[in-house]
């Protein structure tokens, strides 16, 4: 197995070559485009030291199993490979907000989970190894860059995970639709973890009573439930929202 990934998309490499450019091993480049968006990413790559190779898109589409390559791939070391959880609860200290997803099977779900956690200021997004979407090319591209900014931790046992959380002070909450409390009814002052559920099947038993508490999103129309990026960035929201010092809008 390679130990690169791959990456395609404008979005994910020009936030590669941002934020982690060392970690880009080779880039492909559609030969038979010439179009100004495709010029402008080749004069930002070659100004960064990077060479890359043309090749004919059919070549891409094999490489990255779609045609939604947008004219640009390429291989890269994992990052964040080395960080763990341990040290970012220490480092974020009061502040710590997780998300930890109990086994998200759609990769656009967990892209747009990643990008709504950059967006909340997330310090990582953790979900249970063997059950989870891998943080693959097409989470990258959903993400538009998240992928590089917000650490995604994959662990062995949740449960697990959370109730060493737990003995280190930080509140777990658990989002169900079908909860008593309503979304205003938690705390989110302390450091924390909002727990949200998979797509067709929620919350798992033992991730539901390892939680805190649990808390449910108000819901005025005919719908049962919202997708799972949409409760994560009304939950994530609504922390920044009132926590003091908070960077999301003051609500006044
Ligand atoms: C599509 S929903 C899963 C619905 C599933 N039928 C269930 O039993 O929970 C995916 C996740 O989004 C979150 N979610 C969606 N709507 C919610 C709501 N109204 N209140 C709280 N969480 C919600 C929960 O974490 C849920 O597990």
């Amino acid at each position: 197995m390679s130990k690169f990934q791959l990456l395609y998309g404008f979005h994910a490499l020009t936030s590669r070559l941002r934020h982690h450019p060392t970690s880009i091993h080779t880039l492909y480049v559609d030969g038979e485009r010439q179009d100004a968006r495709l010029r402008e990413f080749l004069a930002q790559v070659t100004a960064a030291g990077h060479h890359p190779r043309m090749v004919a898109g059919e070549r891409l589409d094999r490489m990255a199993g779609t045609r939604r390559h947008q004219g640009v791939v390429a291989e890269v070391s994992p990052i964040h490979a080395a960080l763990d959880l341990d040290t970012v609860v220490d480092e974020a200290g009061a502040d710590l907000l997780i998300l930890a997803l109990d086994g998200i099977q759609d990769p656009h779900n967990l892209g747009a989970c990643l990008r709504v956690a950059d967006a909340m200021g997330v310090h990582a997004v953790v979900a249970p190894r063997d059950r989870s979407v891998a943080l693959t090319a097409t989470v990258a591209k959903v993400a538009s860059g998240a992928a590089d900014t917000v650490p995604y931790l994959t662990v062995t046992n949740l449960v697990r995970t959370l109730r060493d959380l737990q003995d280190h002070g930080v509140w777990v909450v658990g989002t169900d639709d079908q909860a008593e409390t309503d979304l205003e009814g938690t705390a989110v002052a302390q450091p924390m973890v909002w727990v949200l559920g998979a797509e067709g099947s929620g919350l798992r038993r033992l991730t539901r009573e390892a939680c805190d508490q649990r808390v449910r999103i108000p819901m005025l129309g005919s719908v049962e439930s919202l997708n799972v990026s949409v409760a994560a960035g009304i939950c994530l929201y609504e922390t920044r929202r009132r926590r003091p010092h908070s960077s999301a809008s003051d609500p006044g």
